[in-house]
């Protein structure tokens, strides 16, 4: 989805559930290698990016459809500390690096988006400037891969205003730089716009450019070695997001490398015949453990998502929320409208479904 023209455009900034987190080795520099399979929902942040003559950035970042409409349903003051997430007897040791506030995203070099729009101007060789405004609708904190699914579209949308869409390879080092997630947003079918006219720029790179043809990928390295997995269908998606922030860095460091680490391969190939009980059965994310030790909520909030009839739950990468699957849009709602009488004020429960394959994006 891009409204494109000379000065300006926008992008719709999808955000991501990993169906499979599985840690294969520590790494010397600090990362893990992983096995993991994650899939784009239509879960989305707003970008739009206006050129300025005038070199430099600008961004301003707001909440959608409101910051007080979030508040409410997080049940936390608008600028209020995050919840510690710290276990029932509140050990501040346990408490995650919260951010500053669940609602407060930065909006100078620490925000993604900005790293991303100084290494595509530093990649291209541009003297231009950058007016970026950031409509936000996926959770900060939750492993749903909001600042790297912003930090690439950056990277697409400031390519695409000077005429480099077409080289998505030379884009892929630089969004590895800027996160593990990041490459894997870039290389997504556009996301459809009702706002929008034609999808974005063509996504094609060459060994990878198969990658564009699924809303689904296997990541191994740290998560930016991508190739495609082929998926039947339409996955439909119920989320929760308590009113809990993790580090992802923190959650790593609590986790454990198993002796023998499992494959995604049965995984991936249900994903095929899209037999949700079979997914159900294959899914894993080895980062539970430790985001649950930290936010113990996290086991309520499960027993809740199972017992309103979803299938798979799980934490999403590192947390803090969580999904199920359900097997219709229709049930999906339903135990929407159950979870949020349960656990609102207190978390946000979305609805979400994976994007379509490109095939059926035609039609
Ligand atoms: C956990 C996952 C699962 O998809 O997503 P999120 O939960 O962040 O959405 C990813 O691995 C997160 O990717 P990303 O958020 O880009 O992480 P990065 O900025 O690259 O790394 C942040 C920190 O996480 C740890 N890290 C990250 C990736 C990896 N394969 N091994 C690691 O140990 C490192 O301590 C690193 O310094
Ligand atoms: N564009 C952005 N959107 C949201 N958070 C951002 C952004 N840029 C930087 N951040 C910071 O990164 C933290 C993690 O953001 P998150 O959306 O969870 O990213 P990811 O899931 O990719 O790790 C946030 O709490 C926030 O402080």
């Amino acid at each position: 989805m891009s409204k494109t023209n000379a000065s300006q455009i926008r992008m719709l900034c999808p955000a991501k559930l990993n169906l499979f987190l599985e840690l294969c080795k520590r790494r010397d520099d600090g990362y893990h290698d992983i096995d993991t399979v994650m899939v784009a929902i239509d879960l989305v942040d707003e970008l739009q990016i206006r050129v300025r003559q005038q070199p430099g950035i600008s961004l301003q970042v707001d909440w959608l459809p409101s910051r007080h409409e979030l508040s409410c349903q997080l049940g936390v003051e608008p600028s209020s500390k995050a919840a510690t997430g710290a276990d029932d007897q509140g050990d501040p040791s346990l408490a995650p690096e919260s951010a500053a506030s669940l609602l407060d995203i930065p909006c100078d070099e620490r925000n993604l988006v900005w790293r991303a729009a100084e290494a595509a101007v530093k990649h291209f060789g541009l003297d231009l400037g950058f007016e970026i405004t950031l409509g936000k609708r996926i959770p900060a904190g939750a492993g749903m891969g909001g600042a790297s699914s912003n930090a690439a579209m950056t990277l697409l949308a400031i390519a695409t205003l000077v005429g480099r869409q077409g080289d998505l390879d030379s884009l892929h080092g630089l969004a590895a730089d800027i996160g593990s997630d990041v490459p894997f947003f870039l290389r997504l079918p556009p996301v459809p716009d009702p706002a929008g006219t034609a999808p974005a720029g063509t996504r094609n790179g060459s060994e990878n450019s198969a990658a564009s043809i699924s809303p689904v990928a296997w990541a191994t390295g740290r998560g930016e070695v991508l190739q495609p997995v082929p998926i039947g269908g339409r996955l439909n998606f119920v989320i929760v997001y308590p009113a809990i922030a993790l580090s992802t860095a923190r959650i790593y460091q609590g986790a454990t490398v198993p002796d023998s680490p499992i494959s995604s391969a049965p995984l991936r190939k249900s994903l095929q015949t899209l037999a949700i009980s079979e997914i159900g059965q294959f899914m894993e994310n080895r980062l539970t453990e430790p985001a649950r030790k930290i936010a113990s909520r996290i086991d309520e909030i499960h027993e809740s998502m199972w017992q309103s009839g979803l299938k798979g739950v799980q934490l999403t990468g590192s947390g803090s929320a969580s999904f199920g699957i359900a097997d219709t849009p229709k049930s999906a709602g339903s135990a929407a409208v159950t979870l949020r009488q349960q656990l609102c004020p207190g978390a946000r429960v979305m609805t979400a479904c994976s994007l379509p394959p490109p095939a059926q994006t035609q039609t």
